[in-house]
């Protein structure tokens, strides 16, 4: 009753309990009320004791640019150790910054451009494996696949060649070996991802109980399965003992460069392991995720989708895989470009981001905010707020497009009010990382393919920490283009 959060607007039971919002996290579903409550309370809403919502557009610049929010301790409960966190989730001030400061080089344009010949690699796995299937295809009407799973195959593998060093072999289980294979068992290789994703989720089940036993002075550790930190360590040791350097990737950039940002000390392979399973799990599902949802619109959007088949020019399998440079320079792709920025638009992968206020009062939108009340930063809200984006709902890649190619259509005039990768000090790191991915897939699958969905599939959503859809699983039929 007394709260200085009673004026804050929201349902009669926010202030009594945060019950409804743990069951709603757990099941993936707390997006929904978010949306309802905004849709319902307006640009900020209150739905637990402490807990707002906010998705106006200036309260926005202030949560993540002017003030800059620190993040909820949450996100350093998915690292092994909360002392020696990776990136993501670094939430103390200074190792945050020292360790962005490191690691920014191996993200920028130019680094990433020398990854693609690993990217060609993966999308090349896969359109053999679409080849192998076509070839079989005697009714002529086209493959059913299942993209949701193969986008999700392909963001590992493409993680597995830029970050570990090799692929871990999901997208076409039919793939040769190809490098670093030395001293590694196969079958352990493939199941790092898996045990990096299951021991993101042991960490984040146990959160609770961890915390309890932290204040009875016990401090719950856990540890990657052994058989993976020995193979990713036969992999390190082997770059080191060949002194010429292999491959410019992230893995060779932290064996020569790696220190740990608290002691300065180098970063030994455990050390290495947490920073890379900390970019496989912030950098696969999120681009996998936002990959399907392009795909889902194009699917449901026939003139879009006609109009981006028209805008590139149909490949065979034995064409060369178009590079995402060229996405990014030729103008042909200009439709596409478009495409995924509208994608990016409607579909954030992180739909909030949760901040709070520390140990200081903020005052956001008139409302004075106490210490400790989480803010989460209502991303997706914000991207479909009809003030700035007309016809927010619509899939509109027009918006995107330079003014000679739009025609009537309305022109965005709100990049203040765009945040798929975040922005301020914890904005997306991997970001050219992920639209250099996003180019090459969707160019070489749309070039090659007619996408339809396969009919009778209720797509819904479900978010954890990124929005994805809800069973992984999103058919379509892939019938390949007349050349
Ligand atoms: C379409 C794909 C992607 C989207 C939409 C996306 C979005 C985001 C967003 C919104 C954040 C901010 C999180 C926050 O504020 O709490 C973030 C952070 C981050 N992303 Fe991405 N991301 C994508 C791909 C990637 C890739 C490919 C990588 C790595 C290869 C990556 C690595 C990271 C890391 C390490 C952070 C934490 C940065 C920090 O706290 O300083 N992301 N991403």
């Amino acid at each position: 009753v007394n709260s200085p959060l009673r004026k804050v607007p929201g349902p009669w039971y926010a202030p009594l309990t945060t019950l409804h919002l743990r069951c709603l996290f757990s099941t993936g579903s707390i997006w929904k009320l978010v949306e309802r409550s905004h849709a319902k309370y307006g640009p900020i809403v209150r739905l637990g004791p402490r807990q707002v919502w906010i998705s106006d557009k200036e309260a926005m610049k202030q949560i993540l640019l002017k003030i800059d929010l620190p993040k909820v301790a949450m996100y350093s409960e998915i690292s092994r150790d909360r002392f020696s966190p990776g990136l993501f989730g670094e939430i103390r001030e200074e190792p945050h910054k020292r360790l962005k400061r490191f690691l920014s080089p191996a993200f920028a344009t130019a680094y990433v451009d020398n990854l693609e010949a690993y990217f060609k690699d993966t999308v090349r796995d896969l359109l053999d494996k679409y080849e192998s299937q076509v070839l079989v295809d005697s009714s002529r009407k086209g493959i059913i696949v299942d993209l949701a799973d193969d986008l999700h195959n392909v963001a590992l593998d493409i993680m597995g060649e830029c970050l570990f060093g090799k692929g871990f072999g999901q997208t076409n289980p039919e793939t040769k070996t190809r490098t670093e294979r030395h001293g590694v068992d196969e079958k352990v290789w493939a199941s790092i991802p898996r045990a990096v994703f299951d021991g993101l989720s042991e960490r984040y089940q146990m959160v609770y109980v961890k915390r309890f036993l932290r204040k009875l002075g016990m401090d719950l550790k856990f540890d990657w399965p052994a058989e993976m930190i020995t193979s990713i360590d036969a992999v390190v040791q082997r770059r080191k003992r060949v002194s010429e350097c292999e491959r410019r990737d992230l893995l060779q950039y932290l064996i020569e460069e790696g220190t740990k940002p608290d002691t300065g000390a180098a970063m030994d392979t455990r050390d290495i392991i947490d920073q890379l399973s900390e970019m496989l799990l912030a950098g696969s599902e999120t681009t996998s995720g936002t990959l399907g949802c392009l795909f889902l619109e194009l699917a449901r959007n026939p003139e879009v989708r006609s109009k981006l088949l028209a805008s590139l020019p149909p490949l065979s399998f034995a064409d060369e895989i178009v590079s995402s440079k060229a996405v990014r320079k030729e103008p042909q792709y200009e439709y596409l470009e478009a495409c995924i920025k509208e994608n990016l638009r409607l579909h954030p992968i992180a739909s909030e981001m949760g901040r709070c206020t520390g140990k200081e009062w903020v005052t956001l939108m008139g409302y004075d905010l106490p210490p400790h009340t989480v803010v989460s930063a209502s991303y997706r809200d914000l991207h479909r707020n009809e003030q700035f984006w007309p016809l927010a709902q619509r899939f509109w890649p027009e918006r995107w497009l330079s003014e000679d190619k739009r025609g009537a259509d309305p022109a965005t005039t709100s990049m203040d009010a765009y945040y798929p990768f975040s922005g301020g000090k914890h904005s997306c790191i991997g970001i050219n990382f992920a639209w250099a991915e996003m180019r090459m897939v969707a160019a070489n699958i749309l070039s090659r393919f007619e996408v339809t969905e396969v009919p009778g599939q209720g797509v819904d959503f479900r978010q954890y920490i990124t929005m994805q859809f809800r069973t992984g699983h999103w058919k379509v039929v892939l019938k390949p283009r007349r050349v």
